[in-house]
């Protein structure tokens, strides 16, 4: 395969409040701004930031259960705002989602076998007995006991109900699931289990990951490289290990500082971020961040500062710590390009 798995291009979306007769211009929830990222096959990408950043709507956008107000979302090259009707369900087979809370994305109504198989039954027929090995196999692949396919979800723990997820998601084999604060509704214990899980099936089945967590613990356990998010758009995008080490942009310092430590060894930074999120209707002129920003400077009032390569190859959105120079401002303006610098190896 050619190119990335998954390529984003300065996706955006703007959901209009309200629809006035008289108002020329309506005002909107900027959600999601100008992103552009790309997944390699096999690879975890986290998207992190605080609860309104844009993050579900980043995952809604790739699964197109929402249209993008601009922007393009491409599957191994192909625009999915292209495809057809059959063309479509082909891909849909290829990108799976697993939610966040398990309990009311089953149906409560079918088996945990039943709730397996549904999907690959929307496109071939099976019959019994393919049914109960389907089930059967998947439920081991995701550490369950077969004899737990007659059971109903309201019959299951919470851990056992997000491993249905996943199995009902690797039915279809897919190449890419979009995992939404997949373990944020779970104890510390089955979290860890899930995630270990994960990167198993990543390891035999060569999945990649668009992994969405607001919790730094979880994601540096899984990234590859992490997507920090502020106010719609991403600000900082850098290798995992890079980033939680050194962290460029002020607002993913700030994050990590605000961060539980689990490893003692690791220095606390000393400012956490402070004041709330601003509102996505009416964001801050320039960068949407300068108001909590202990280093910003006039320039951060006036102008949106574009995501920059650094020395290491992250991109950071800031113009005290990553000032766009004439070369990199020019690369910065094709910023979709930019950001295929960084795939991982
Ligand atoms: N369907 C919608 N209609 C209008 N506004 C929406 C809609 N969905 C999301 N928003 C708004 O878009 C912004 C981004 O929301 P989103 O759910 O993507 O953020 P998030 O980072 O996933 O937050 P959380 O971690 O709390 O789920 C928020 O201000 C939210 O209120």
């Amino acid at each position: 395969m050619n190119g990335p798995l998954l390529k984003v291009e300065n996706l955006t979306k703007h959901y209009p409040l309200g629809a006035g007769i008289f108002k020329k211009s309506i005002p909107v929830i900027r959600a999601v701004e100008d992103v552009s990222f790309c997944v390699e096959a096999g690879e975890t990408l986290c998207i992190v930031g605080e609860s309104g950043c844009g993050k579900s709507t980043v995952a809604r956008l790739l699964m197109r259960l929402v249209e993008p107000t601009g922007g393009r979302v491409l599957i191994e090259g192909t625009d999915i705002a292209g495809l057809k009707k059959d063309a479509l369900r082909a891909w849909r087979r290829r990108m799976q989602m697993v939610f966040q809370d398990p309990h009311s994305s089953l149906n409560p109504r079918l088996t945990a076998g039943q709730v397996i198989t549904e999907p690959v039954e929307n496109f071939e027929c099976l019959s019994r007995k393919q049914r109960q090995a389907l089930a059967a196999e998947l439920l081991r692949k995701v550490g369950m006991s077969p004899e737990m396919m007659h059971r109903l979800p309201s019959e299951l723990s919470g851990g056992q109900r997000q491993r249905l997820g996943i199995a009902r998601a690797l039915s279809l084999k897919p190449s890419l699931i979009i995992a939404d604060e997949a373990v944020s509704a779970l104890d510390v214990s089955v979290q860890a289990q899930i995630l270990n899980l994960l990167l198993d099936l990543q390891q035999q089945m060569g999945i990649a990951f668009v992994f969405i967590s607001h919790d730094l613990g979880v994601v540096e356990h899984i990234a590859h490289r992490v997507a920090v998010m502020y106010l719609g758009r991403i600000v900082e995008l850098a290798r995992s290990e890079a980033l939680f080490e050194n962290p460029v942009h002020p607002y993913t310092e700030a994050l990590i500082a605000a961060a539980p430590v689990p490893d003692p060894t690791r220095v606390r930074l000393e400012v956490p971020v402070e004041g709330e999120v601003p509102s996505p209707i009416n964001p801050p002129s320039g960068c949407a961040f300068h108001p909590r920003c202990p280093l910003a400077v006039e320039r951060c009032r006036a102008e949106i500062p574009p995501l920059v390569p650094m020395a290491d190859g992250r991109l950071v959105a800031c113009h005290v710590r990553a000032p766009a120079t004439g070369q990199s401002a020019a690369a910065a303006n094709f910023s979709a390009a930019t950001v295929s610098a960084i795939r991982s190896p």
